[in-house]
This record gives structure tokens, sequence and C-alpha cells, in this order.
């Protein structure tokens, strides 16, 4: 039987991560741990013996830029790479560039907790008139104005994640053998709550840390048979908890 593998990755440390800044939509780049991080995933991925026939990727750079480095580790630059607004990180409204642990202080952790974690809350939206609007970027001209968000909660990420999710990404599994996606903490959530049927309360705990490959297998069916991370257990370990935490 043979089977299918789709790895997720999160993109490598970027500045807003390291100044612990909320970032959603925010375009900002990787730092150079980022960088390097991204690189060592590629290594990962390459020393498990993997290869890819396509990627996928989202509009923000510190997404592209990881997966740039996980394809030169691998030696695999030529191959097709799609990006989708639909992979960007869930938008995160007005909390956009506030630091986590202050606003935490402002507002308590339970309030904070529940904007970051839970399915259904949205953080409050930024104004139409705020120049963070993706409206105003050129880069979204494409998609019909009233797809563009000005906050979601992770439903609504993966409410507009799906429908990319379904007609491309999950098609090309079949005509391909194994393919890579690059993207975001909470759009990659988005992915495996889908994957694994997850519960809407339980995909609160899952918080995946930066630069870890997280592998999926599939069957001729295309059912997912398995599912692991590539890196030292403990160590991951460790890692999920920074992330679940906002410091
Ligand atoms: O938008 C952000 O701040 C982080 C996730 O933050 P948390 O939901 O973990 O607070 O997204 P990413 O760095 O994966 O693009």
């Amino acid at each position: 039987m043979k089977i299918k593998k789709l790895a997720l990755v999160r993109h490598g440390e970027s500045i807003w991560n390291r100044e612990n800044r909320f970032t959603g939509w925010t375009d900002v780049d990787l730092t150079a741990e980022g960088v390097e991080e991204s690189y060592r995933a590629g290594d990962m991925l390459r020393e498990e013996g993997l290869t890819f026939d396509m990627a996928f990727t989202s509009y923000l750079k510190r997404a592209i830029k990881s997966l740039d480095c996980i394809l030169d580790r691998m030696n695999l630059d030529w191959i097709p790479v799609e990006k989708s607004w639909r992979l960007n990180e869930k938008h995160y409204g007005a909390l956009q560039g506030l630091n986590k642990g202050e606003t935490a202080d402002r507002y308590g952790g339970e309030l904070v907790q529940l904007w970051r974690r839970s399915y259904n809350t949205p953080p409050e939206p930024l104004t139409e008139d705020d120049p963070r609007n993706p409206r105003f970027d050129i880069r979204y001209r494409d998609v019909p104005p009233d797809d563009l968000p000005l906050s979601e909660s992770l439903k609504d990420t993966i409410n507009r994640l799906m429908p990319y999710w379904n007609d491309t990404i999950f098609p090309s599994l079949s005509e391909r053998d194994n393919i890579l996606i690059v993207a975001h903490g909470n759009s990659l959530r988005g992915i495996v709550k889908h994957l694994k049927n997850i519960s809407d309360d339980d995909i609160a705990g899952l918080n995946l840390p930066t630069a870890i490959p997280y592998i999926f297998e599939f069957d001729s069916d295309l059912k997912v048979v398995n599912d692991y991370f590539l890196g030292n257990p403990e160590e991951i370990e460790k890692m999920m908890k920074e992330t679940a935490s906002v410091r």
C-alpha cells in the first residue's frame, strides 16, 4: 500500500514572536533564529528521507521565507508552490501589535486565553477605516472584500480555510505523493482539527511550536493512518508549553 505524506510546518520565529506581540495578518519578517530553525526543519525533513511534489503557503512573508529555507535545504526549490490568503494566520483584530503579556496584565489572563484559544470568540475587530484593514492592502485585491476579516475566531479561520483545503490542497494529494504546507500556528491548528476530528474544546490544548515538522500519513483511500512530529519529544513538549503561555 502506498502511503502519502503531508507535512505541516509553522514558520520559524518571527520578530513579533520574539517580541511576544499578537501578529495575525501583520506581515512581519523572521528573526535570524527563525531563519536558522527553518533551515533546520529542512534538514530534518531531508534526513527523514522525505521529498515533496508540491508546497502551499500563505501570503505572509514569515511563512513564505520559512518555506524557501526548507526547500533550499531539501534541494526542492524547483517544486510548484501555491500561495493563498486562506492559509494566513487567524486575524487578531485590534490585538495585532499588542504585547501578549501586557494585554494579559490589562484584561486578565483568562480573557486573553479566550481570545487566543477559544473556538468561537474573536478579539475586538479593527475598525473599517483602520489602515490595517486588509481591504487597503494590494495583495488582497483579488479577494471579494466581504471575505476579508477585521478579526477572526478559530472557527472563522477554519471557515475561510476549508474551501481551499477541500478544493485545492486535499485533491492535490490524490495526484501527488507528498505535499508540504508552511503556514501559521492557528491556520495549521485548523487543519489538524479537521484531520484528527478534534473537538471545539480540545483544540485549545494544541500549541504548535515554530519550525517543527508535523507529519500526517494517508492510506490509498486518503484516510489518515498516522501522525507524528519530527524531533526530540521532550524538547517538543517544552516548546509546546512555551507556545501555550503568554509569558
Ligand atoms: O499571530 C500570532 O501572534 C501567532 C500565534 O499566536 P498565538 O495564537 O499562539 O498567541 O501567529 P504565528 O506566529 O503562528 O503567525
